[in-house]
């Protein structure tokens, strides 16, 4: 049996029940606390609530796992608990006018049982919530019951293919069903463990690579609602983990590993059918190109071909190899291809200097003064063509830094210049020195308005060397090529995200929000001004949360 230790002044023991679908846990009252421990400024993880029937919260903090995992650092270590709510404690001030939901996602159980996952991307979905209202800000966070999580806790093994892990076999009959169950999908996970998304309809969905991890959740209890169910008939089994999301559509690409390209899609809110707005054939290579994330400007989309391909053999393999289920293959070269949002069509297919990136920034039209439009600019974080960090995010190598080596490979903004006059080459250059940013480069955002502009502004994590990570808040000034650095000792940020100010005008108008895990299993949540980039508050969360992913903002109307 275990327990949790709240600022040191209040403990909660948590039972070996796993019973997911209690569903009155432990709540702060709504403003969580009582007259006193409001007097003391406590904030409290499990305050029984005058409203709700206090039950047990299921921990995940006891056999199942490695007792080793708790040495690390809190980033990398396991969540600690299914879920939990309450209110934080804030030191500062949070905007009156900051109202909605920040959610954020990613991998935070890297267990099962004793076994340990490989691979920072591998781990079982953590969904995390901060709710601002008042200048009040509630927390909390929730596994999400994907059937990969499900049938991973019943049967205490992995039970279907996640990123680098497979399902260990019985014997050789039992793989060779699983293969069959491949191309079908069905031993493919659902794990939506990457991003989270609010549709133009309000739905809120969990995403991963894997289509059918496309999971409803409700960002208020952070409930799981069920699958998402696109229902064209577009088949594939995999997609952007980062469509582009707007009030108006969402776009994303399906990769075509048989014929080697990519369908662009299109669906509208309010319907699950998405629809074709064209195809890239690639131009070269076995397979296409990794797309984890791509670009749009306000015509047309981005396709990039990156020499990082999908691997068929590799998806096959029982066991990871170095790359995992992809292949670096720089003879094939790279490419940027630009199709018109309106008519499908391809107006420009360039070679590109080779790269490598997980995340676009963004993507702008360039016009001549005749208003013709002559390039377009698409910007990324670049790591400098070398696929070396898909390996430092394997999770030896992510617990096992010592605090001196300086083992983060550079990464740069990366600026794409794609002509639109029928020249064969783009350009690809670093839109700022990387020392502005210690050369780490990864985990970006803007300000939504500025989506497929022109734009001036992006938040991401740098580096402060030396490091294994990026461990900074960095925001980017694109136009004086300057970049302004946020750095905590120790600690790791996630993904710093900008919510604008209601009526802004400014581009920067508004706040930045991250969460950050701190080395000795705390861990807090944080908001900088987006034009200052100075703190202006933080509130201590119970426990330190694992390193997360991606976010979204929903706003409370
Ligand atoms: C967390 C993150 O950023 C990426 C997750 C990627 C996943 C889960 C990829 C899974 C895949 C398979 C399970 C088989 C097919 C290929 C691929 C999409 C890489
Ligand atoms: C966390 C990360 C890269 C960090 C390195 O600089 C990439 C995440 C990719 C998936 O969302
Ligand atoms: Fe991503």
């Amino acid at each position: 049996m275990d327990s949790l230790s709240l600022s040191g002044v209040c403990r909660h023991h948590f039972s070996l029940d796993f019973n997911h679908s209690n569903p009155g846990f432990f709540l702060g009252n709504k403003l969580g606390f009582t007259r006193k421990q409001e007097r003391r400024g406590l904030a409290i993880a499990g305050v029984a609530s005058p409203l709700r029937r206090p039950v047990i919260v299921p921990s995940l903090d006891n056999e199942t796992v490695d007792r080793r995992d708790r040495n690390h650092h809190t980033a990398w270590t396991s969540v600690r608990q299914e879920r939990w709510e309450g209110e934080l404690v804030v030191q500062g001030e949070i905007p009156l006018w900051l109202k909605g939901t920040y959610l954020r996602n990613g991998p935070g159980l890297w267990h099962i049982e004793d076994y340990n996952f490989r691979h920072l991307f591998d781990g079982y979905a953590t969904l995390v919530k901060l709710h601002f209202e008042h200048g009040r800000l509630i927390a909390g966070h929730r596994q999400i019951e994907s059937e990969a999580y499900k049938a991973a806790r019943k049967n205490k093994r992995i039970c279907f293919r996640e990123f680098s892990e497979v399902p260990k076999y019985e014997n050789f009959m039992a793989y060779v069903g699983d293969i069959a169950k491949l191309f079908s999908g069905a031993s493919l996970t659902d794990n939506a463990n990457t991003g989270v998304v609010k549709l133009g309809d309000g739905r809120v969905v969990c995403l991963t690579e894997t289509q059918k991890g496309s999971l409803v959740i409700d960002p208020d209890s952070l409930d799981t609602l069920g699958r998402f169910e696109y229902s064209d008939t577009l088949g594939g089994l995999i997609h952007s983990a980062h469509p582009i999301v707007t009030k108006t559509e969402f776009l994303t690409l399906l990769p075509d590993l048989v014929n080697p390209g990519y369908l662009v899609v299109r669906m509208e809110p309010g319907t699950n059918e998405r629809k074709v707005i064209g195809r890239v054939n690639c131009r070269a290579g076995p397979a296409p190109g990794w797309v984890h994330s791509f670009p749009v400007t306000e015509h047309y989309v981005v396709v990039p071909e990156m020499p990082l391909r999908y691997c068929a053999q590799n998806l096959l393999r029982a066991e990871p190899t170095p790359l995992y289920k992809f292949e670096w293959h720089p003879e094939s070269k790279a490419f940027l291809h630009v199709m018109c949002k309106a008519s499908g069509k391809i107006v420009a297919s360039v070679e590109v200097p080779l790269f490598v990136t997980f995340h676009f920034i963004n993507a702008y039209e360039v016009e001549d003064e005749d208003g013709r439009v002559t390039a377009i600019i698409a910007d990324c974080c670049e790591h400098n063509a070398d696929t070396t960090i898909l390996d430092r995010l394997r999770l030896h190598n992510l617990r096992s830094f010592n605090g001196n080596d300086d083992i983060l490979p550079d990464a740069r903004v990366g600026r794409f210049t794609i002509p639109l006059d029928g020249s064969p080459y783009g350009k690809l250059e670093s839109a700022l020195e990387p020392n502005e940013h210690g050369r780490g480069m990864d985990m970006c955002s803007i300000n939504p308005a500025n989506l497929g502009k022109k734009y001036r502004y992006a938040y991401a994590c740098g580096a402060k060397r030396p490091c294994h990570f990026p461990n900074t808040l960095t925001k980017l000034d694109l136009v004086k090529k300057v970049a302004k650095n946020w750095h905590d000792e120790g600690a790791v940020p996630s993904e710093p995200f900008f919510v604008a100010r209601p009526g802004a005008t400014e581009e920067d108008d508004g706040v930045v929000i991250s969460l950050i895990s701190e080395k000795n299993g705390s861990g807090y949540a944080l908001l900088l001004d987006g034009s200052t980039f100075e703190e202006i508050a933080r509130a201590k969360l119970p426990y330190g949360l694992p390193y997360g992913l991606h976010g979204c903002w929903v706003p409370k109307e």
